[in-house]
Parts: C-alpha cells; sequence; structure tokens
C-alpha cells in the first residue's frame, strides 16, 4: 500500500506531551531524563521531529535545569498562561515568566480549560495574543464535545473557535501558530477519531487559516491531532497529509510509550 505522509513533511512534526496536572517536580525531571535517554538510545534525530514537553508550572524550573544542563534538544512549555502582564491576579502566570524560563510554547484552551474552568473565546484570543507579546508559541486548542460531533456540526464549531482564537493576529503570527485539534470525546477515553477525522478537521483548520491570512502564510502553521494516541496508532493519523503534530497526554507519562510516538516515522507505510 502507498499514503503519503503529511506533504512529505513541509512542515517539521511536532510530537508534544501534556502531562496535565500530573507529576511533581521531581518525578517531572524523572521522566524527562528517562525520555531523554530512550531517545538518544534510539538515535532520535531532532532535526526531524521535533520533540516538546507541557510540565505543570512546578517543574518548569527543574526541566529548564535539566535541559540546559544536559543539552537537550526536547523544547518544554507551559499548559496556560495569564492574558495579563503581571499584576493582581493571584494564581496566574505571565507569558514574559515562562519566556524567562525558556518555555519555546504554551497551550492556549485546552478542552479542560474551556470546560473545567469556563474559559471563553474572548478571553483565549487575549491569551494567544500574550504570548506572541511575550516570545512564547501558543498552542491554540480547538474541538467539539460528544454532542456536536453526533450533530454532526463538529466542523463549524472547531472553525469557530479558530476563528475567535486568532482574531486579529498577524500573519507573522499566524504563520508560526501551532493548532492543536482535540475532539473532546476522544481525550483520556480510549476513543480515537480515526485518521480520516483528524485528516478532514485539519484540512478545514488549513482551509479557513487560508481564507484568513492568505496561501502562503496558511501552509506554515502546524495542525496536531489529540486524543487517545498511542504508539500503535501515532503513525496512521501522522500519515494523513494535514496533520504535522501530535498532542499527547496519558501515553507523554510512559517515557517509552511516548518515545515510540515520538519515533512514529519507523511505522509509517511507504512504497
Ligand atoms: O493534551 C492532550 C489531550 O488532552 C489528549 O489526552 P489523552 O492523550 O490522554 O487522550
Amino acid at each position: 500500500m502507498t499514503t503519503s505522509t503529511n506533504g512529505a513533511f513541509d512542515r517539521k512534526p511536532f510530537i508534544a506531551g501534556n502531562w496535565k496536572m500530573n507529576m511533581d517536580h521531581v518525578q517531572g525531571i524523572t521522566l524527562l531524563q528517562k525520555l531523554a535517554w530512550t531517545l538518544s538510545d534510539a538515535k532520535h534525530d531532532y532535526n526531524r521531529v521535533e520533540v516538546a514537553v507541557f510540565p505543570p508550572f512546578t517543574d518548569l524550573r527543574g526541566v529548564q535545569t535539566l535541559v540546559q544542563g544536559d543539552d537537550l534538544h526536547i523544547a518544554y512549555g507551559g499548559q496556560d498562561l495569564s492574558p495579563f502582564d503581571s499584576g493582581a491576579y493571584t494564581g496566574d502566570i505571565s507569558g514574559q515568566f515562562l519566556n524567562k524560563l525558556g518555555c519555546a510554547y504554551v497551550l492556549v484552551g485546552h478542552s479542560e480549560r474551556r470546560t473545567i474552568h469556563n474559559e471563553s473565546d474572548d478571553v483565549l484570543n487575549a491569551k494567544v495574543k500574550a504570548a506572541f507579546k511575550h516570545g512564547v508559541t501558543p498552542v491554540l486548542c480547538v474541538g467539539e464535545g460528544l454532542e456536536v460531533r453526533q450533530a454532526g456540526t463538529h466542523v463549524d464549531h472547531t472553525l469557530q473557535q479558530l476563528r475567535a482564537g486568532v482574531a486579529g493576529l498577524a500573519n507573522e503570527q499566524a504563520a508560526e501558530l501551532v493548532v492543536a485539534y482535540e475532539p473532546v470525546w476522544a481525550i483520556g477515553t480510549g476513543e480515537v477519531a480515526g485518521p480520516e477525522d483528524a485528516q478532514e478537521m485539519c484540512a478545514a483548520i488549513r482551509a479557513e487559516l487560508e481564507s484568513l491570512f492568505g496561501a502562503e502564510t496558511a501552509g506554515k502553521p502546524r495542525l496536531l491531532y489529540g486524543g487517545s494516541v498511542k504508539a500503535n496508532n501515532a503513525a496512521a493519523i501522522l500519515q494523513e497529509r494535514d496533520v504535522d503534530g501530535l498532542l499527547v497526554g496519558g501515553a507523554s507519562l510512559d517515557p517509552a510509550e511516548f518515545a515510540n510516538i515520538v519515533r512514529f516515522e519507523s511505522h509509517l507505510v511507504t512504497d
């Protein structure tokens, strides 16, 4: 069987692990060390496939120390940021603090922020802009719940979240953006959207970005899929043309499993 990969990797594949509220700062260091060793043993080429982790805030300083001390090529980021720069916002974390800790990325609008913390599209748009303002690349998460999927309006719903999230961005910002499509019904449930579902939505997202920012810009952002990704389904999803990477939750807590996802190319079906 012959299948194409995502545009012959026009965009560098991006595999990200969202640790969510797991791993204290000691456990986090151990996990990252094991991941780095596993990838090193496998001679992983970070120039071919970018790897990032999103630990809890309390882990970030330790992660930075390890990455710098061991010269690791693993990027890291925050799981959220404040829309504000600084001030009386108890419990919030500014994008400038993330930047200072060496965070390359920050998740914005993960479904658990949208649902548990009721974050609105307006707030998320402000967070996307705050991330760019502070030199951290936002990973804007979008996706529909089960009821929307069953109603068949998942594309409209997700594109509406996308439009709201990117409103007011300059073309250069849109080009740098990462978008993660995460159908809520597939997160942590074991239900995986099929590769064709991931492709359908990522193609729709790409087309929407083209209508908003033009074709040249729209060809640049990386589009990820997230939702019950494991080593045994990663390659099939990444084989879809418009899927450039994966946002992995539960499986990113197992260094061997996550390393196998990062090494998805060894499972690709080629000529
Ligand atoms: O951010 C990651 C997603 O919520 C997916 O989580 P999961 O891989 O545990 O389903």
